[in-house]
Formats: C-alpha cells, sequence, structure tokens
C-alpha cells in the first residue's frame, strides 16, 4: 500500500489505483498542464475547494488579498500545495495558448475572486420545461450547453464544491429541464450570479420526441434570453468539436451569444492528446465571432481548471 501526497483528490485517485490499478498520474498531469498553461506557475492547485462549505464574508478587495497558494486559505481550509507545474519549455507554442491573465498579481486577484464567487451560498431555484416558465426577474445568468453526457451538471457541482446540487448520471439525458441554481447571498443581487444547468443535445436516452422537446427549449432559451451573459460550451476532450457543436456554434454565433469553450474530462487524457486537443479546438474556436478566445481545459472529477473557469466566470459578475 503506498503512503499518499498531495490534495485530497489526488490522495483519493492514488488509493483508487491501488485498488482497480489504474494510471492516477495520468490526471494529475493533465491537471497540472492545464494550469501551466492557463495561469502558469502562480496558480496554486485548489482542487479541494471542492469540498468548501464555509461561507466567506466580505468580497475581496483589489490589491487587498494573498495570493492563493500553500500558506492561503479556502473557505477557512487550507489550499494544498500546488503540484510543481511542467518546465517552461513545455508551454504549447503557437498562436492558440490562451492568454487568461495579464500577470501573475492579475491572476491571483482573479483567481480570489473566483473562489469567493463560488464560495457563497448556492441554491436550486427552479427546473423549467418551457420558455413562458423561466425566472422573470433574472440576475446575470452564465449557462451550462453541450452535448448529452459531455460533464453539464457535473460542471455546476464542481464549481459550486457541491456533490450533489445538480444531477449528473452515466446516462445521456439525465437533465431534462432548464435548472437554475442561484449562486450568491440570499437577500441582495449584488455579487449574485444565476447559473443555469441545460439539457443536453445530441444522443439521449429517451424517447426522440422528447429530446426534440428539450432541444427545441435549449435552443430558444440560447437564443433569446437577455440575461444571458455567457455560454460555457462544454466539449468531451476526448472528442473534440462535433457536428452538432458547430451547429450550436453557428446559431451562437449569429444570435451574437457570448460564449466560451469549456474541455471536460481532462483526467481521461494523457498530456500529450489534452495538449493536441486543446490546440485543435482552440484553432477552430478562434474561427468564431462569438467565441471567447480562451478555451478551458478541465476536470470535474479532479477539479482541474475549476478555479480558471471562476475566475473567467467572476468577472462577469463582480464589479472590477
Ligand atoms: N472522469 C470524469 N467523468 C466525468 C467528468 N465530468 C462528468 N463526468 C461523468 O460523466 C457522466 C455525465 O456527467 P453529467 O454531469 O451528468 O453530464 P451532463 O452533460 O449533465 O449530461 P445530461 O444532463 O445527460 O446532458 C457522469 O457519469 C459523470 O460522473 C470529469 O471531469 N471526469
Ligand atoms: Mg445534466
Amino acid at each position: 500500500m503506498a503512503v499518499h501526497h498531495g490534495p485530497d483528490h489526488v490522495r483519493a485517485a492514488e488509493a483508487q489505483s491501488d485498488a482497480d490499478g489504474s494510471d492516477p498520474g495520468q490526471d494529475y498531469d493533465a491537471a497540472a498542464l492545464y494550469l501551466h498553461l492557463h495561469a502558469g506557475p502562480f496558480c496554486g492547485w485548489s482542487g479541494d475547494l471542492l469540498d468548501m462549505e464555509q461561507r466567506p464574508v466580505d468580497p475581496p478587495a483589489v490589491g487587498d488579498h494573498e495570493a492563493p497558494g500553500p500558506q492561503a486559505k479556502a473557505g477557512g481550509r487550507r489550499v494544498s500545495e500546488p503540484k510543481t507545474p511542467a518546465a517552461p519549455g513545455e508551454l504549447i507554442s503557437g498562436g492558440s495558448a490562451p492568454a487568461a491573465f495579464a500577470d501573475a498579481d492579475a491572476a491571483a486577484q482573479a483567481l480570489e475572486k473566483g473562489r469567493w464567487l463560488f464560495a457563497q451560498e448556492c441554491t436550486f431555484l427552479k427546473g423549467c420545461v418551457g420558455m413562458e416558465h423561466l425566472p422573470a426577474h433574472p440576475l446575470v445568468e452564465v449557462a451550462f450547453a453541450g452535448r448529452s453526457n459531455v460533464g453539464k451538471s457535473s460542471l455546476v457541482n464542481a464549481l459550486t464544491g457541491r456533490k450533489t446540487l445538480a444531477r449528473a448520471s452515466n446516462t445521456p439525458g439525465r437533465t431534462q429541464e432548464v435548472n437554475f441554481f442561484r449562486l450568491g447571498p440570499p437577500h441582495s443581487d449584488e455579487a449574485a450570479l444565476m447559473l443555469v444547468d441545460l439539457p443536453g443535445y445530441g444522443f439521449a436516452r429517451a424517447p426522440q420526441a422528447q429530446v426534440e422537446r428539450w432541444t427545441r427549449l435549449v435552443m430558444a432559451y440560447l437564443r433569446g434570453r437577455s440575461a444571458l451573459r455567457r455560454v460555457c460550451l462544454l466539449i468531451d476532450a476526448r472528442h473534440g468539436l462535433k457536428a452538432n457543436d458547430l451547429e450550436v456554434m453557428g446559431m451562437l454565433d449569429s444570435a451574437a451569444v457570448n460564449y466560451q469553450v469549456v474541455l471536460t474530462k481532462a483526467d481521461k487524457l494523457g498530456p500529450t492528446v489534452a495538449r493536441a486537443t486543446h490546440a485543435t479546438v482552440a484553432a477552430a474556436v478562434a474561427r468564431h465571432v462569438a467565441a471567447h478566445p480562451d478555451v478551458l481545459l478541465t476536470s470535474s472529477e479532479t477539479g482541474a481548471g475549476i478555479p480558471e473557469l471562476r475566475a473567467q466566470l467572476a468577472a462577469l459578475a463582480l464589479p472590477a
């Protein structure tokens, strides 16, 4: 039996590998690659925020915080030691590497804002089966769209540090309503954000008429929701962009809806394949007018890329 060091999820992965002989090193490397690509060596490993429970009291003031890292605390819990990132020479070369943060200070501030925002209370507000049922007084909204089973509900859980807030399942077609989750203080809309978990498009284990109804609802929501500030368009990192993803991207481009591609399930890939997929997808995304140029590589399983996505979404909800 090996002795396990590092963040909780890494210890869990290592313990799992003891049990089934799988290779947790691959997961860990994909996560480290992500951190290196998107935030550089100043980005603290904070996958254990997945279990955060305590609520913060005040938002972080710009220039008035500690950079997250081994000494910082997250939700009252110590942030784990970051994994040593890959050597700088291993950065993706070429024009498609994302530049999410201008420098180390900007990165630290953005990550802290994201951590703070997503450590707030988050509650399920309602599930809607038709456009007429959508909440009337919307907050700033961020929606999670993508093919069935790509990991939308799991990503909502990972971002909010909950395990069962949104229902995830191995069966494609699990989410059947437009589900609204309110993130923020209960009695104020300041620093609040609505997270919207959508039914998937594409194949689902459900009757065709039902799938068509969800797809119509999702497309109507994506095209016609004025509060929608960003769509996180999830793509399984193992599969890349499929024809129906490209169709949705085209629709979002023509409706001028801001969207950001988020690659999911990075833990299922080794670093070389993750790097290649990221480059291919980022190059394709660069041709789309409404797409955010940064393509994020995430894993809801290990927490890789989650702090960076929180940081990007916090920029929409919190004033500069
Ligand atoms: N290994 C791994 N599995 C994941 C990850 N994200 C999601 N999954 C698994 O993928 C399956 C589908 O996840 P969901 O979150 O339900 O996917 P969804 O996109 O909400 O699916 P629908 O609601 O059916 O459209 C579940 O078995 C999850 O545990 C990830 O980052 N890594
Ligand atoms: Mg779902």
